[in-house]
């Protein structure tokens, strides 16, 4: 079997964050989730949430689903790097991506979520695209939507194609020759504890030479931007005049009218640039001169994170067999 859906950037001015539409349940109950590669936890906004944390969103009524059960006496809590968080209670039921269905999924119901949930109107929870070791159900961890489908596709993978401003897709279990461009430069994933943790062999701001040392980080489709070592930060930094780490914006921040330079990052031999237009990721309030970049410092997060932002110039396949890999290519 194989699957394939959109993704769907939720803000027309910059890729916040990227929603794809799945079906929960019977009668199928349709919620815009945020696939995240970053995490392993499928949750949703649900029926049991306080009317007040919800704003906007579509939510997941597992009483109205008659494939829908209990998973009695479990219940999940999740924390994510940037603080925020829900909680809950969990269900079975049957989950749909793309044509793709698994049947008796867990879906995690929220009874809480964070203010920064509840003010995000288009995204209605989220699809956790890590290894499932990373799963927050107890007392039993619960598969992701990936390792539940992996035996019945055609082949253990998932691709994701997203793009600037646009609408780009997932697909599940085949690798969709149209999407990219050349070859796809295969690395080692260390999946300890969980995340899709590979080296990149370098990098370059603008023109300038390319530095070969390796980093380690994750693929995160669920986290907008780039998060690098302070010693490539600051090297991409001084190519921008009037730049500055801003404690009050909690980042790199500059003139919106700086001109940027492009970033290059290496994946063995290979070479992706971010063209400078994606360099700036918004200004820090709206209607401000100042704008917040898209390459930030990982020294407050703990890992290197290849967020979005640079996910969105490659074709990349996350190759669920074993050992496990990831597979970049130009598009
Ligand atoms: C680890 C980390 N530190 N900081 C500052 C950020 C932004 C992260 C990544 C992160 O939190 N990603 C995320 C957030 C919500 C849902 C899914 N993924």
């Amino acid at each position: 079997s194989t699957g394939s859906a959109a993704a769907v950037p939720i803000n027309a001015e910059f890729d916040i964050a990227y929603v794809t539409p799945v079906t929960l349940g019977t009668p199928p109950q349709t919620l815009q989730l945020d696939f995240d590669s970053g995490s392993s936890d499928l949750w949703v906004f649900s029926s049991h949430l306080p009317t007040s944390q919800i704003r906007g969103q579509e939510i997941y009524a597992p009483n109205k689903s008659s494939t829908a059960k209990l998973l009695d006496g479990h219940s999940w809590s999740i924390t994510y790097g940037d603080g925020s968080g829900s909680r809950g209670n969990v269900y079975t039921d049957n989950v749909t991506v793309g044509g793709l269905m698994v049947e008796r999924q867990a879906i995690e119901c929220a009874q809480q979520v964070s203010s920064s949930f509840t003010s995000e109107a288009h995204i209605d929870g989220l699809v956790g695209l890590g290894f499932s070791t990373l799963n927050t159900v107890s007392p039993k961890s619960q598969l992701t939507f990936f390792d539940n489908a992996k035996g019945a596709l055609d082949s253990p993978v998932f691709t994701a194609d997203l793009k600037h401003k646009q609408a780009g897709t997932y697909d599940f279990g085949f690798i969709d020759k149209a999407k990219y461009t050349g070859e796809i430069t295969y690395v080692p994933v260390n999946n300890d504890p969980g995340y899709w943790t590979f080296s990149s062999s370098g990098y370059a701001v603008g023109s300038g030479n390319f530095s070969a040392s390796p980093i380690s980080g994750i693929a995160d489709t669920g986290t907008s931007l780039i998060y690098l070592p302070t010693a490539v930060v600051t090297a991409y930094y001084r190519q921008v005049q009037g730049a500055t780490n801003s404690r009050s914006y909690g980042g790199y921040v500059f003139p919106c009218s700086a001109t940027l330079p492009s970033f290059t990052f290496g994946v063995g031999e290979a070479r992706f640039t971010i063209p400078p237009a994606y360099m700036s990721y918004a200004a820090v309030t709206p209607g401000s001169s100042t704008c917040f970049g898209g390459l930030q410092s990982s020294n407050g997060v703990g890992i290197n994170i290849w967020g979005d932002l640079a996910l969105k110039v490659a074709f990349v396949v996350f190759n669920g067999g074993t050992p496990p890999t990831i597979g970049w290519a130009a598009k």
